[in-house]
């Protein structure tokens, strides 16, 4: 289970510090889906990162599966990030080196525990049997796309952060890949949070979280 207490979240601008989140208490339960909802700039992505380890925390906790993890040294953080958290950002960081099948296995090789049958059906799941020797250059954004989502569900994470992932789809194209993280999160029993913008989207979790002011309205 994910928990989140109290977290508090600012930064220096040059205009002076803002407080993005000013004290975000969360619970998601493994196979559980959550949308988190909120106006541009209230602090949704800053959350995201807070949550998956990408950044510390201003005061708070987050605590995955009994393991807290502020306090970490980077060392043991950037471990979690590996093992035990799949993320599907705006920006999707596949690896242009390596070829799709290459970077559907990445994180999991690095957690020694690559799992080829299971690269396989998602492979399949995914649609992406034809592009597996491709580089993701050479791939539609969609597709990278669903590179991006088989790679963080590679390792059968215990947290899945999605941040607007359908975001620069179609509609359909939206549909069926929100339909297949729901799938997946639910079958690998990870607690999923996804940011969106859409309504219908938000719509089809089982859960919907609003960020206002800093924080859960
Ligand atoms: N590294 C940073 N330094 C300074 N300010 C930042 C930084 N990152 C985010 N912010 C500010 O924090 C606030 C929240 O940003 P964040 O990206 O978390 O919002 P968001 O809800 O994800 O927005 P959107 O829906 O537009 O993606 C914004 O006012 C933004 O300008």
């Amino acid at each position: 289970m994910l928990s989140a207490t109290d977290i508090r979240k600012g930064y220096a601008t040059r205009e002076g510090r803002i407080d993005v989140l000013r004290g975000v208490s969360l619970e998601v339960q493994p196979g559980e889906a959550v949308a988190l909802t909120g106006e541009s700039g209230s602090g949704k992505s800053t959350l995201m990162h807070c949550l998956g380890c990408l950044d510390s925390l201003d005061a708070g906790d987050v605590t995955l599966a009994g393991t807290r993890l502020d306090g970490l040294g980077e060392a043991e953080r950037a471990e979690i990030r590996r093992d035990r958290i799949g993320v599907v950002f705006q920006s999707l960081n596949l690896i242009p080196s390596l070829d799709v099948r290459q970077n559907l296995a990445f994180q999991a090789r690095l957690s020694g525990r690559l799992d080829i049958a299971w690269i396989e059906e998602l492979t399949a799941r995914l649609g992406l049997e034809e592009y597996l020797d491709r580089y993701p250059e050479e791939l539609s954004g969609g597709q990278q796309q669903r590179v991006a989502i088989g790679r963080a569900v590679a390792n059968r994470p215990e947290l899945l952060l999605a941040d607007e992932p359908t975001g620069n789809l179609d509609e359909e194209t939206a549909e069926r890949v929100l339909d297949l993280m729901l799938d997946l999160a639910r079958e690998t029993g990870a607690a999923f949070l996804m940011v969106t913008h859409s309504e219908r989207h938000a719509a089809r979790m089982d859960r919907q979280l609003h960020l206002e002011r800093g924080r859960i309205a």
